[in-house]
C-alpha cells in the first residue's frame, strides 16, 4: 500500500522493490550467456547455492533463540533438534546441491570423504564448500559466513575423488556469502567480482558492488597474532616492518578470526590477509579446495594476489581434498612486498 505522503515509491516497508533491479538470478543469467555455460545448468546450480545460503542466514539470525530453546543436540519446545549451526548448514548445502540435479561431486569441510550424487540426479559439476566459516565466532555473535568453489568435472566416467582435486586455476565460479550486519554474497564468475546484498523486503540479493576491485595497496595487515612466536623468520620480520614507523607509516591490525570476514574486508579496503605455516602447522590451518581456493580466485579475479609463499595459490595441484596450505592473500603490492621478505 503506497504510504500516505502520496509518493507511489514508497510503501510502510520502504522503498517499492525497483523491480529493474539487477538480482543475484537476473545477473547469472546474463553472465552465463556471456560466456556460453551450459544452458542454464550454472544458473540453476548458484540458484540453489543462494537458497542454501537464504536457509543458513537465517538459522543463524535464529541461533540465539534456538539455544534458548535447548542447546545444541538438545530437542527444543517444538520437538525439534536443535542442531549446530555447521551441521545445518551442511545438510542444507548437501541437500540443495543434490536437488540441483547439477552436480556430481561435493567436497564439504564436515564431511571426511568425497559426497557422491546419486547417477539419477548427476551434473557436470562438481562442488567444494565450507558450509559454515569462522566457527569460533558463532557463539559470540561475530560475523561468520560459507565458502563455495565450482568446477567442472573434466574426465568422463563415473565421478571419482580424483575429479575433486583440480588446481584453483580450474575454478568456473567461487564466492562467498558473509553473515554479518547484512548477509552478502561476493561472487567471481567470468571476468568480474561482484557483491550483492539480501533485501528481506523481496526475499532476493541485490547487485550493491559492481565489478568490486582490491586497491592495488591498503593499510591493514590482517594476521593471528598469537601464534608470532611459532612463524617463520621472514612473516616476523614482514609484520615487524609494517609496525615500525621508521619504514613508513605504521599498518592498522585487523583480525576478525573468520576468513569470509577478514577476506572481505581485505578485498573492500585493500591490505593484506595471511594465515601462514608455522612451526606446530607446516601447512597453515586454512584448507586450500574449500578455502584458500576460492578466496583466491576472487581476489586475484579483482585484481589482487594469492600466494603459499612459494607460488600462485590457484597453481597448487591437490593430493588430498582436505588439505591446508598457507595463504599470502590481498592486495599486489603488499603480497608482493610480503613475499619480498620470505626469500
Ligand atoms: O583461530 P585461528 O587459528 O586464528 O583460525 C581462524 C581461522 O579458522 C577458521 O575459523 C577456520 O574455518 P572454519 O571455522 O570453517 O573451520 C577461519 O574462518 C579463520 O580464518
Ligand atoms: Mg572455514
Ligand atoms: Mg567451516
Amino acid at each position: 500500500m503506497a504510504a500516505s505522503n502520496g509518493d507511489s515509491k514508497m510503501t510502510q516497508q520502504g522503498p517499492a522493490f525497483d523491480s529493474n533491479a539487477m538480482t543475484l538470478t537476473r545477473f547469472v543469467l546474463q553472465e552465463q550467456r556471456k560466456f556460453k555455460e551450459a544452458t542454464g545448468d550454472l544458473s540453476q546450480l548458484l540458484n540453489c547455492i543462494q537458497t542454501a545460503i537464504k536457509a543458513t542466514a537465517s538459522a543463524v539470525r535464529k541461533a540465539g533463540i534456538a539455544k534458548l530453546h535447548g542447546i545444541a543436540g538438545d530437542v527444543n519446545v517444538q520437538g525439534e533438534e536443535v542442531k549446530k549451526l555447521d551441521v545445518l548448514s551442511n545438510e542444507l548445502f548437501i541437500n540443495m546441491l543434490k536437488s540441483s540435479y547439477t552436480t556430481c561431486l561435493m567436497v564439504s569441510e564436515e564431511n571426511e570423504n568425497v559426497i557422491e550424487v546419486e547417477t539419477e540426479r548427476q551434473g557436470k559439476y562438481i562442488v567444494c564448500f565450507d558450509p559454515l566459516d569462522g566457527s569460533s565466532n558463532i557463539d559470540c555473535l561475530v560475523s561468520i559466513g560459507s565458502i563455495f568453489a565450482i568446477y567442472r568435472k573434466r574426465s568422463t566416467g563415473v565421478p571419482t575423488v580424483q575429479d575433486a582435486l583440480q588446481p584453483g586455476n580450474q575454478l568456473v565460479a567461487a564466492g562467498y556469502a558473509l553473515y554479518g550486519s547484512a548477509t552478502a554474497i561476493v561472487l567471481g564468475l567470468g571476468s568480474s567480482v561482484n557483491g550483492f546484498t539480501y533485501d528481506p523486503a523481496i526475499g532476493e540479493f541485490i547487485l550493491t558492488d559492481p565489478n568490486m576491485r582490491v586497491p592495488n595497496k591498503g593499510k591493514i595487515y590482517s594476521i593471528n597474532e598469537g601464534y608470532a612466536s611459532d612463524w617463520d623468520q621472514g612473516v616476523y620480520n614482514y609484520i615487524a616492518a609494517k609496525k615500525d614507523p621508521a619504514k613508513g607509516k605504521p599498518y592498522g591490525a585487523r583480525y576478525v578470526g573468520s576468513m569470509v570476514a577478514d577476506v572481505h574486508r581485505t578485498i573492500k579496503y585493500g591490505g593484506i590477509f595471511i594465515y601462514p605455516a608455522t612451526k606446530s602447522s607446516p601447512n597453515g590451518k586454512l584448507r586450500l579446495l574449500y578455502e584458500c581456493n576460492p578466496m583466491a580466485y576472487l581476489m586475484i579475479l579483482a585484481g589482487g594476489l594469492a600466494s603459499n609463499g612459494k607460488i600462485s595459490i590457484l597453481d597448487i595441484v591437490p593430493q588430498k581434498i582436505h588439505e591446508r596450505s598457507p595463504i599470502f592473500l590481498g592486495s599486489k603490492a603488499d603480497v608482493e612486498e610480503a613475499l619480498s621478505y620470505l626469500k
